[in-house]
């Protein structure tokens, strides 16, 4: 007979904004979950052998979101994984259906005053955030925070630490 799936076989989906922890959370929580863990940046790296900054130089910008929709779709129908997404798939409509059909879609939810901290570390590894003001980021996290509204858990991450958020997540993700 087929088992009817519930939530314990769905795959759970990071989304958020750049730079909010979607990978070093997604390694943490599938960790402790023992489900493997997918970064889709890294692994769209690993096949193109290049950073994701370099597929944005040499293939363009619409390349890298075609590659991202094709994987994301094909991945959001495993089950059992942790999947970290890149920042801006959410924004691809069919990658929102897929994800939030197949799995559980957990937001990472920071205010701008507590991500803007982050801005250094990831400005160089991140092609979309070069060349814009802080004005002009703030104007996009904002039109983004639109987008991420679309999800099935959120989680506040702000003053919280690593291991805190991985419990809290654990605790609200219905796995029984
Ligand atoms: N809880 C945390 N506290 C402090 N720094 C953190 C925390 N989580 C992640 N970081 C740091 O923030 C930066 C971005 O984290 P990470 O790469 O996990 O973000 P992301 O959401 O996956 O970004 P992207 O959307 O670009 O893939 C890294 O330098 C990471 O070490
Ligand atoms: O937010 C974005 O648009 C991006 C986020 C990163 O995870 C990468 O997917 C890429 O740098 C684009
Ligand atoms: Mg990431």
């Amino acid at each position: 007979m087929l088992q009817k799936e519930s939530g314990k076989q769905k795959s759970i989906i990071l989304i958020g904004f750049m730079g909010v922890g979607k990978t070093t959370i997604g390694k943490a929580l599938a960790n402790k979950l023992k489900r493997d863990f997918i970064d889709v940046d890294h692994q769209l790296e690993r096949e193109y052998n290049m950073t994701v900054t370099e597929i944005f130089q040499y293939h363009g910008e619409a390349f890298f979101r075609k590659k991202e929709k094709e994987m994301i779709i094909a991945l959001s129908k495993q089950t059992q994984k942790v999947i970290s997404l890149g920042g801006g798939a959410f924004l691809q409509e069919d990658i929102r259906k897929s994800c939030l059909e197949n799995g559980i879609v957990l937001y990472l939810d920071m205010s701008f005053k507590a991500w803007k901290q982050r801005i250094p570390f990831i400005i160089d590894s991140r092609p979309v955030l070069q060349g814009k003001s802080e004005e002009e980021i703030k104007n996009l996290f904002n039109e983004r925070k639109a987008i991420y509204i679309n999800h099935h858990l959120k989680v506040k991450m702000d003053g919280k630490e690593l291991e805190e958020i991985v419990e809290s997540v654990i605790d609200s993700l219905d796995l029984a």
